[in-house]
């Protein structure tokens, strides 16, 4: 039975009806691609090969558990389109990994690799499964036997994986190890996000947030903004959200709200993120803060709020370094913030991105903003095949130099189309991997076989 749903899941999947039958992510994310269709000169057939993913793979993973149980986990990986390159995205644990999930992460990567100009497709992987729950050794014996499953699917230059939600980089220092396992060869370049001691790049940890920061620091310069002047608060407090906000805050601008799937805290006086990260790693919840002694933490008042009130906070800047869907229709009416910035995938919902636009607030969109992680994973990528390591100083430039270059591309056509900024993302990315189909031929098109 249960290897009967996941075919009926894959041919679906293929089939392109996910997205009707589940109802929810995938048919929400398209509904981006059919705004941009209309301002593109783009072929029917274009159109169609781009609302189904190419190759969806599902696997199950047996782990032996520390106390002799077995235990099975579901693991999926969506190929969605490799016109333009390789397949790359990352891998997320999380308990509501599904189908619809993957499936549509894997989308945005690949509008995503093609806003950034990246010469990659889009993917996306994970597995059902709370990490918290794990012992380190079962998390290790989960990681390797993902791509024990997964090996033919994956490859250097057939799909790279990197770390996503729950993700990091030891554990991909475990998946590329097992990898090179298998193939019995060396190949850094199979896995993107590994610790530097076994080939990763400098600079991969902080570069989601970075770019974050650099196409924020952008639109505020656009808009004659100063940084000094803007209030932000982040939700989610993990890798991307906790370095945007690290680095936002040595920008200049003041962090007065940050939340974690614990709940949140609040300072009028500015929060430090680093402190909080400090407090957090040792008492595993951001709202540890609350509890600690003045002397210790600093001079700040902080107030604890929960992850609802963060939404609602009245901010310059919202930013969403969480998870997807968490401004919808529901809760739209209750952002007070100028502008969002989406460090998440799909934070937004389609329902709520119309209205926000409606009412006047920007929305900086994720395949932009959150671009910067795998810009460097790329460039682990170049790194990894040429034998050349760059100094963390280079590779900064390198992801300044390309996000930038991005986004002014795409706030400009926003500005001269008034459209919104997602729009125009699209439009930039849809407009590159409609040309690769195009530049391909006819074969896949317009023949059998
Ligand atoms: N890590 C990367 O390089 C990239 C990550 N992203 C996206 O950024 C988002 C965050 O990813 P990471 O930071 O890597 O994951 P992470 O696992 O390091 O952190 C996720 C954070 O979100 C928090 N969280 C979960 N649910 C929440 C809620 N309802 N309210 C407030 N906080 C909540 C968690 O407590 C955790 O602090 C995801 O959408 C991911 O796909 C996008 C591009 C690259
Ligand atoms: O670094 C990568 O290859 C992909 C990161 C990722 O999963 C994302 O951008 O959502």
């Amino acid at each position: 039975n249960h290897v009967y749903v996941h075919i009926i899941a894959i041919t679906e999947a293929q089939c392109g009806k996910l997205g009707d039958k589940m109802n929810t992510l995938f048919l929400d994310a398209q509904t981006h691609l059919k705004a941009a269709f209309s301002y593109i000169d783009i072929s029917e057939d274009i159109q169609k090969r781009l609302k189904y993913p190419k190759k969806t793979t599902l696997v199950s993973i047996p782990v032996r558990m520390d106390d002799g149980r077995l235990e099975v986990f579901e693991g999926y990986r969506v190929q969605f389109d490799n016109t333009r390159g390789p397949t790359k995205g990352g891998i997320r644990f999380h308990p509501s990994v599904d189908l619809d999930e993957v499936t549509s992460l894997s989308f945005w990567m690949t509008i995503k690799c093609a806003v950034a100009g990246l010469p990659f497709g889009g993917a996306k992987g994970g597995i059902t499964v709370d990490p918290k729950t794990l012992s380190r050794l079962e998390l290790e014996r989960l990681s390797r036997g993902y791509i024990r499953a997964l090996a033919d699917v994956i490859g250097p230059n057939r799909d790279i994986p990197a770390p996503d939600v729950n993700t990091n980089s030891t554990i991909m220092g475990w998946m590329a190890e097992e990898y090179f396992e298998i193939v019995r060869e060396q190949r850094p370049d199979v896995i993107t996000g590994k610790p530097i001691h076994l080939n990763g790049s400098l600079g991969r940890e902080a570069a989601t947030g970075k770019g974050a920061l650099y196409t924020l620091l952008h639109w505020v310069k656009s808009q004659n903004i100063e940084p000094e002047n803007t209030r932000i608060a982040v939700q989610g407090f993990g890798n991307a959200g906790f370095h945007f906000a690290r680095l936002a805050k040595q920008a200049g601008f003041k962090i007065v709200a940050l939340s974690d799937s614990r709940g949140g805290i609040y300072s009028e006086d500015g929060l430090d993120p680093e402190r909080i990260m400090h407090h957090k790693k040792t008492r595993h919840e951001l709202k540890a803060m609350l509890y600690c002694d003045a002397s210790v933490c600093d001079e700040a008042e902080y107030k604890q709020i929960s992850n609802a009130d963060l939404l609602k906070q009245d901010v310059d800047v919202l930013v969403l370094a969480a998870l997807e869907n968490q401004v919808t229709e529901k809760n739209v009416a209750k952002v007070k913030a100028k502008v969002i910035l989406e460090v998440a995938n799909g934070p937004v919902s389609a329902g709520a991105d119309d209205i926000l636009f409606n009412n006047n607030i920007t929305v900086l969109p994720d395949v932009l903003v959150n671009a910067g992680g795998v810009i460097v994973s790329y460039l682990e990528w170049v790194q990894n095949k040429t034998g050349l390591y760059w100094e963390e100083s280079e590779v900064n430039e390198r992801l300044k130099f390309r996000i930038v270059r991005e986004a002014e591309t795409i706030f400009n056509l926003a500005r001269d189309k008034a459209l919104s900024l997602r729009t125009a993302a699209y439009i930039h990315g849809v407009a590159r991997i409609a040309g690769a189909i195009k530049e391909k031929g006819t074969r896949e098109y317009f023949q059998n076989g």
